[in-house]
């Protein structure tokens, strides 16, 4: 599999807020993409999605442009968590995660389409809620349930805008155990808007450091959260420790 992004810029009106983003993955693997507020992460993803269309450049996977997929063959082959997901209908667990199927599905469901969202209920430990109303979740159960949906689409490439951020520290491990186990075996390429430093640290093979919508530094972990691009990136000053080999970020004050 090989994603490319190569001179991708996006403009929302007449502000440009992505500046000829290039990278390529060939492998799979996990690649956090961090930097501030504003720099432009869950835009990138969103471009990668095909929910937005950049101004220019191109995203290709497997050499054929996003651009040119249709609905279905997206979810195919991109599985999205958006950082927000308003769900306006009625719909258990359950039938929320089968909805992940849907690319693959008719409008009849099959019986292997029910043991796989079932699969992704059990992995996201979401059984003793599966038959509650969306509504009736708490926002860290309503995430773990569109990251199974996403699970359950079985696409080659899973972007997660911030999968962890409103979990509390044992869901926000389980579910980076989860997503690392599934890159694993899988082979999947996982891209995910991360702002936990320490989480990225740890989790991700590749992180893409963006500041005003550039790449500012990419490469493993170790490379990338150095002190000086923290204070360059984030203005702050900070700490950073190796432990097993990964660096450890300790935050100190704004520069
Ligand atoms: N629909 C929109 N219309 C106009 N401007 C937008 C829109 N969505 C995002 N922006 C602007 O584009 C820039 C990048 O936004 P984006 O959401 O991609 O940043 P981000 O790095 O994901 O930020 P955060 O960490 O706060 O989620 C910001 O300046 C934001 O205000």
């Amino acid at each position: 599999m090989k994603l490319s992004l190569d001179g991708v810029t996006l403009s929302y009106a007449s502000v440009t807020v992505l500046h000829g983003i290039s990278m390529e993955f060939c492998e799979p693997g996990v690649v956090g993409i961090i930097g501030p507020n504003g720099a432009g992460k869950s835009t990138l993803l969103r471009c990668i999605n095909n929910v937005l269309t950049p101004k220019s450049g191109r995203i290709c996977l497997d050499e054929q442009k996003t651009y040119d997929m249709d609905a279905a063959e997206i979810a195919r082959n991109f599985g999205y968590v958006p950082q927000e997901f308003p769900i306006t209908f009625q719909a258990t667990v359950f039938d929320t995660v089968l909805m992940g199927r849907r690319p693959f599905s008719s409008w009849r469901v099959s019986r292997n389409d029910v043991e796989i969202a079932a699969g992704a209920v059990k992995m996201l430990n979401l059984e003793q809620v599966a038959l509650r109303y969306h509504s009736e979740l708490s926002g860290g159960q309503q995430q773990r349930v569109m990251i199974a949906r996403a699970l359950a689409q079985n696409s080659r490439v899973l972007l997660l805008d911030e999968p962890t951020s409103k979990l509390d520290i044992r869901h926000q491990l389980e579910v980076m155990d989860i997503i690392r186990a599934l890159v694993d075996k899988r082979g999947l390429l996982s891209i995910l808007v991360i702002h936990d430093l320490n989480l990225a640290s740890r989790y991700a093979d590749k992180l893409i450091m963006l500041k005003d919508g550039k790449i500012y530094a990419a490469g493993d972990p170790v490379s990338v959260l150095t002190q000086k691009n923290i204070r360059a990136v984030y203005g702050v000053e900070a700490a950073v420790v190796l432990e097993d080999n990964l660096p450890h970020i300790i935050p100190k004050r704004p520069v």
